[in-house]
């Protein structure tokens, strides 16, 4: 059997639409949804996902700015950028690009964040509030996964799911949103024990350690609904100029086992930045105290 492939590249087309269409009925209620992106340093696979991110908006009708900031910036200048931009009425998702560069504590900024703003999902508030099951921006990747998954199995009551990565951007609101959903969770780890024999157990497996083709075929469960979170990139091969992205599953093993699979590029990468201005439509219409038009 070879697995269905999940068009993610499709579904986040098709989200954006749907956004953009909820961004036309907000303006007539005078609100455009506004997001600020900031940038430290010059990591080069940063700067093509914070290029997508402000097209992505401006295509969806948003308001989108880029703070480019030098490597060297001092924290205090930082969260002095932050400060403003929580005061600014005109953005209502703040998104701080990471990993920051050395010197920057990832900690404080993220605290620094009105909670409010937080698309990300990464403030202890957010995070709280999605562990209690109350309303919150919850981080955009999970959001995202969530998405594909309702999708391809609908109700996923009494699923066995295991999450391997335990990042609090995405481990860990996964393992919340699935649980959410009533599977039955399993956070599994580089220090997992018997981590094929873990995995083989699992109706769903979603892969986030950020180590290129690490879960092999045979750890998967015949018919198990795979989602690669992994967005890894190979020394390039002789006389290529880059080299090839891969995902945290060995794919073209997996895809001869599994039920259906996402793949890397075209799985979940262009889910994030969908769900990310989703997020930013939310914390608008929460702001200015109007409904979703989206419902
Ligand atoms: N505060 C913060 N929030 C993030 O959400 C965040 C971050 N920092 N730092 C970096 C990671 C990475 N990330 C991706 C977004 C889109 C693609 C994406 O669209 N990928 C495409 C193409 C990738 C390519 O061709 O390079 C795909 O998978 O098909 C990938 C990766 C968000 N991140």
């Amino acid at each position: 059997m070879t697995a269905h492939i999940i068009d993610g590249k499709a579904f986040a087309a098709g989200l954006r639409q749907r956004l953009a269409e909820e961004v036309a009925a907000l303006a007539g209620q005078g609100v455009q949804p506004g997001l600020a992106v900031v940038l430290v340093g010059e990591d080069p696979a940063s700067q093509v996902y914070v290029g997508s991110k402000e097209r992505m908006a401006k295509e969806a009708g948003m308001a989108s700015t880029v703070h480019r900031l030098p490597a060297e910036t001092p924290q205090a200048d930082l969260l002095a950028l932050i400060a403003s931009l929580n005061a600014d009425p005109a953005v209502h998702g703040i998104l701080v690009q990471l990993p920051l560069p050395p010197g920057l504590d990832p900690q404080a900024v993220v605290l620094a964040i009105d909670p409010a703003k937080d698309v990300d999902g990464l403030h202890p508030i957010n995070a709280g509030n999605l562990a209690i099951g109350a309303p919150a921006l919850v981080p955009c990747t999970p959001s995202g996964c969530m998405m594909l998954l309702r999708d391809a199995l609908g109700d996923l009551t009494g699923a066995r799911a295991l999450v391997l990565g335990r990042s609090n951007l995405m481990g860990k609101p996964m393992g919340q949103l699935l649980l959410a959903a009533n599977c039955t969770v399993t956070m599994a780890h580089s220090r997992t024990r018997d981590l094929p024999e873990e995995c083989r157990r699992a109706d769903i497996l979603v892969a986030a350690v950020g180590r290129p083709r690490m879960v092999k075929g045979d750890w998967i469960r015949p018919g198990a609904t795979v989602i690669d979170v992994g967005i890894n990139r190979l020394p390039p091969a002789p006389g290529q100029q880059k080299g090839k992205l891969v995902g945290d599953v060995d794919f073209d093993a997996a895809k001869e086992v599994a039920g259906a699979i996402t793949p890397v590029p075209g799985g979940v990468g262009p889910m994030t930045i969908a769900c990310l201005l989703d997020n930013t439509i939310t914390a608008a219409c929460r702001i200015h105290g109007v409904a979703r038009p989206g419902g």
